[in-house]
């Protein structure tokens, strides 16, 4: 699908930056340079079970933040407190600077607006065209009919569905259902977009052009974006930083990069094992009834692509590549390697090679007697 960059797409924000920065429609102590949203210690009890246990994060604007955890992480709670539908027992939530802690349901309303949603089944209303679905935010706020129709047509001409706009949900595919989730949230102008799951009920080719679309607007209007998944392919995919969350507590967090290529926390490792090389066990136990030492390593940096011709020049032997290769996150390479070195060559030195340029050394499965 092609995107016109139109004047049009630009100006998808412009009402909200100007209230920003006039601070007419805020009385916080909020500023431009506030984050989007910023979470302090907030804890959510459900009797014994701790479902929000001390949470801290913000999101810059601008920035796409992938929040990950399995099923009963805590992350619907998350985001029920992100829009005041639960409220923490104890800690503070800022959006744009202003703490909604305390508000009352009239307070909320406008924050409310401020925060975009689309979600896992679209939320669409089945009795309401394309167009009409789009406009409805606006309706609510009480734009005038001829204004409201201009902007859901530009936003619908964002989003790639300016053919459908009398279409019903019910003649769309899932990607067009969830384009129109898109445009509806982006229709009020919000400060943050919040993607809960929104791409769980689709095709792996539909998800990555929902994906691609998610960051296409980030880019060309820095929408700040907070993606809710279970799935490291989305956070692979657009998010610029990712956090793990893992019983209500965050276990890691970082460059989506530098966490895919080196996680820390176990839950991390087990979120990333599908799409993260790791020996196939077949792999394993013919190289180790083979007698043959398997080598894992990692490297992030452009080396990643001549660190192996180089080893084997260093060892003055060939080095066989059993598995794995070299991945692009964010503009790294991302390497993860599992090699055998030929019979006879040094162990030590290889080891020591690799662990000088920077690589992750581990030996993985068996460990023959090398020299
Ligand atoms: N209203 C509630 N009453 C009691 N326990 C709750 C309530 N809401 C959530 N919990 C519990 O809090 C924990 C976190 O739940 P939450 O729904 O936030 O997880 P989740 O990460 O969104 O899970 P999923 O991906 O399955 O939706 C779970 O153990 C859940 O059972």
């Amino acid at each position: 699908m092609t995107i016109t960059a139109s004047a049009i797409a630009r100006n998808v924000l412009a009402d909200a930056d100007r209230r920003e920065t006039s601070g007419t429609d805020r009385r916080a102590e909020g500023t431009a340079e506030a984050p989007v949203v910023r979470l302090d210690g907030v804890f959510r009890h459900f009797g014994e079970t701790a479902a929000l246990d001390g949470i801290s994060l913000s999101v810059r604007k601008g920035e796409v933040l992938g929040i990950i955890g399995r099923s009963g992480a805590g992350k619907s709670t998350l985001i029920r407190c992100l829009n005041g539908l639960e409220r923490p027992d104890r800690g503070s939530i800022k959006i744009e600077g202003r703490d909604i802690t305390g508000l009352s349901e009239a307070e909320l309303q406008p924050v409310r607006r401020r925060i975009g949603m689309i979600f896992q089944h679209f939320n669409l209303l089945s009795a309401k065209t394309v167009a009409e679905n789009v406009m409805l935010p606006l309706k609510i706020e009480g734009m005038p009919r001829a204004e409201r129709r201009k902007r859901a047509a530009d936003l619908l001409d964002l989003v790639g569905l300016s053919a459908k706009a009398d279409a019903y949900p019910s003649a769309l595919s899932g990607g067009q259902k969830q384009r129109v989730g898109i445009a509806r949230a982006l229709a009020a102008r919000p400060a943050l977009l919040l993607s809960d799951e929104a791409t769980s009920a689709l095709d792996p080719e539909t998800t990555a052009s929902i994906l691609a679309l998610l960051k296409d607007i980030n880019t060309r209007l820095g929408l700040t974006i907070l993606l809710i998944t279970h799935e490291m392919e989305v956070v692979r995919g657009v998010a610029d930083r990712v956090a793990v969350i893992d019983a209500g507590k965050i276990v890691e967090d970082g460059p989506v990069w530098s966490v895919f290529s080196d996680p820390k926390a176990a839950t991390t490792k087990s979120l990333l094992g599908a799409i993260r090389p790791s020996l196939p066990p077949a792999i394993g136990t013919a190289l180790a009834a083979s007698g043959e030492t398997v080598l894992s390593v990692d490297l992030v940096g452009p080396e990643a692509a001549t660190l192996l011709p180089a080893l084997s020049i260093e060892l003055g032997a060939p080095i066989r590549l059993v598995h794995g290769g070299i991945d692009h996150i964010q503009g790294q390479s991302v390497g993860r390697f599992f090699i055998t070195l030929a019979p006879g060559t040094s162990l030590p030195q290889a080891i020591a090679f690799l662990t000088r340029h920077g690589a992750h050394v581990e030996t993985a499965g068996h460990v023959a007697d090398h020299v």
